[in-house]
């Protein structure tokens, strides 16, 4: 099923953050309908810094192309700003379509961008963004790759002020809306009161960040048709790894850590090793 069918149905969507082919394959095995590619969480793992706009555009393409390899629901992947104005945006629409993304979330942040739930963003004008999404809306391949356009102007400029960006966005041909980190439960009401009947919304859930965490029917009751959970697979692979690597300092063995870990057998069924093995016996007529 398309994204676009998927979000014409009632039931909001979650999709959880993923940044490479082993947390997309579990997320799907879990039963997610879509994913979400996050930037940060690209960050985070490949390059262990924050999300202040270092990662490229080439990366993230690369990281695309290789979920989209392994996995069969559709992704939402984060392009940040574009990667620069409205020409860049629209090589950033072609390469990410082409890598294989169902949507491309954008954000009106100047470049280089940082992560929603940091201080001290700085913002392009409504017009120039209006610009962006017009230029990646022309660019695009196939209507079916949908634009989220994502406002971060609340910690800017003030929650009016996003909102009437908003409505600039949604004329300006989004396909969903991302009105990054409000402040309150208060703000996401509004928020979803709004906008939530009239287009796609979109919630992103940010453990620790300016928004208050609320779980996905409360988000739908809201008027929300997707939330984003992008981080905390990081958050929690992350505290994982750090007691792993703790305890085999501490122990020079895994033993004591084996409870928390798959073994061999364990894992090559996760990423499908029997399948693929003999798969492979069958291409080279080895199958009897
Ligand atoms: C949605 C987001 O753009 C992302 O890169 O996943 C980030 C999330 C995060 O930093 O955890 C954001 O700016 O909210």
């Amino acid at each position: 099923m398309s994204l676009r069918e998927r979000l014409s149905r009632p039931e909001i969507l979650v999709a959880p953050g993923v940044y490479d082919g082993l947390t997309a394959a579990l997320a799907q095995q879990a039963g997610f309908e879509a994913l979400y590619l996050s930037g940060a969480a690209v960050a985070y793992t490949r390059l262990g810094r924050p999300d202040i706009g270092l990662s490229t555009a080439s990366e993230m393409a690369d990281t695309m192309a290789l979920i989209a390899d392994r996995i069969d629901v559709p992704v939402i992947i984060d392009a940040d700003t574009g990667f620069g104005n409205a020409l860049n945006a629209q090589r950033t629409m072609r390469t990410y379509e082409r890598a294989g993304a169902a949507a491309l979330q954008v954000e009106d942040q100047t470049y280089p961008k940082r992560c929603g739930h940091l201080k001290d963003k700085s913002l392009i004008p409504a017009a120039e963004m209006a610009g962006k999404i017009a230029a990646m809306a022309d660019a695009r391949s196939s209507e079916e790759t949908l634009i989220i356009a994502r406002t971060d102007a609340i910690a800017v400029e003030g929650l009016d002020a996003a909102m009437a960006r908003a409505e600039t966005y949604i004329e300006a041909g989004a396909d969903a809306l991302f009105i990054e980190a409000p402040r309150s439960g208060d703000e996401l009401k509004l928020v979803g009161e709004t906008f939530g009947k009239r287009i796609p919304l979109l919630a992103n859930m940010v453990e620790g960040g300016f928004t208050p965490i609320s779980n996905a029917s409360d988000l739908e009751a809201m008027g929300f048709s997707i939330v984003i959970f992008p981080g905390g697979i990081v958050r929690a692979l992350a505290r994982t790894a750090q007691d792993y690597y703790a305890s085999l300092q501490a122990n020079g063995s895994n033993r004591p850590f084996a409870e928390r870990m798959f073994d061999f057998d364990g894992l090559n069924e996760v990423i499908g090793t029997p399948q693929m093995l003999a798969a492979g016996q069958k291409w080279e007529g080895r199958d009897g």
